[in-house]
C-alpha cells in the first residue's frame, strides 16, 4: 500500500493494514512537521526508515529544500546518503530543529524505551539536542508500564558513563571528585 493519506473513507472498512502499513502512516504523518531549512535528527529502525524514505522523496520532488539530516546510526547514515539527503553532525549543528524516531515501548505517561535497535547512545545525543521530538510507533509498542513488553531492555555501559555515575555518587556522599 502507498500510504499517501488521506485514504478514501468508502474503502476504509475493507482495508486490512499490516503492521508495516501502520508504521508507514505514522512516519508519513511525522514528516508533515518538517519545514524547508530545518536541521533534522534522523532516527533508526523499521519505523524511522519510512520517515527517512519520505524525506528523500519530498526532497527529490522539490517539496522540501535545504534540509540537513543528522543520522542516529550508520544504517540510517547509509540510507539517507543513498536517498541524497544532505548530512551533517552535531559538531556543525549543535541544535536540531526536529527529530523523528521510533521507540520500543511507550507507557501511558509517554515514557519510552528506546535502543533495542542498538543505537541508544547516538539517539540520546541527537534527540537530546532537538527542539521538537516526534516519536512514531504502531500500537504494538504501547505498554501499561515500562518493561511491559517483556522484551530485552537496552542498557548502555561505557567507561566514561560509569565515571560520571561514580562522580555523582561521590557528591551524594558529600565528597568531591
Ligand atoms: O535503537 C533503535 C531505536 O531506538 C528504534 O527506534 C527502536 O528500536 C524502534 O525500532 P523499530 O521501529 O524497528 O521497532
Amino acid at each position: 500500500m502507498e500510504a499517501g493519506l488521506p485514504l478514501p473513507s468508502s474503502s476504509l472498512s475493507q482495508l486490512i493494514l499490516t503492521q508495516d502499513d501502520l508504521k508507514k502512516i505514522a512516519a508519513y504523518k511525522a514528516v508533515e512537521y518538517i519545514e524547508s531549512g530545518m536541521v533534522l535528527g534522523l532516527g533508526t529502525g523499521s519505523t524511522a526508515k519510512h520517515a527517512v524514505d519520505r524525506i528523500g522523496k519530498l526532497l527529490r520532488q522539490g517539496k522540501l529544500k535545504d534540509i540537513v539530516g543528522i543520522p542516529t546510526s550508520k544504517k540510517t547514515h547509509e540510507q539517507a546518503l543513498s536517498l541524497g539527503i544532505p548530512l551533517s553532525d552535531l559538531d556543525s549543528h549543535p541544535v536540531v530543529d526536529l527529530a523523528i524516531d521510533g521507540a520500543d515501548e511507550v507507557d501511558p505517561y509517554l515514557n519510552l524505551v528506546k535502543g533495542r535497535g542498538g543505537s541508544l547512545l547516538r539517539e540520546k545525543m541527537v534527540e537530546g539536542a532537538c527542539k521538537k521530538f516526534v516519536v512514531i510507533v504502531d500500537e504494538s509498542k504501547l505498554v501499561n508500564y515500562i518493561g511491559g513488553s517483556g522484551l530485552a531492555m537496552p542498557v548502555e555501559a561505557s567507561e566514561s558513563l560509569s565515571g560520571i555515575w561514580l562522580r555523582c555518587k561521590a557528591q551524594n556522599f558529600g565528597r568531591k571528585g
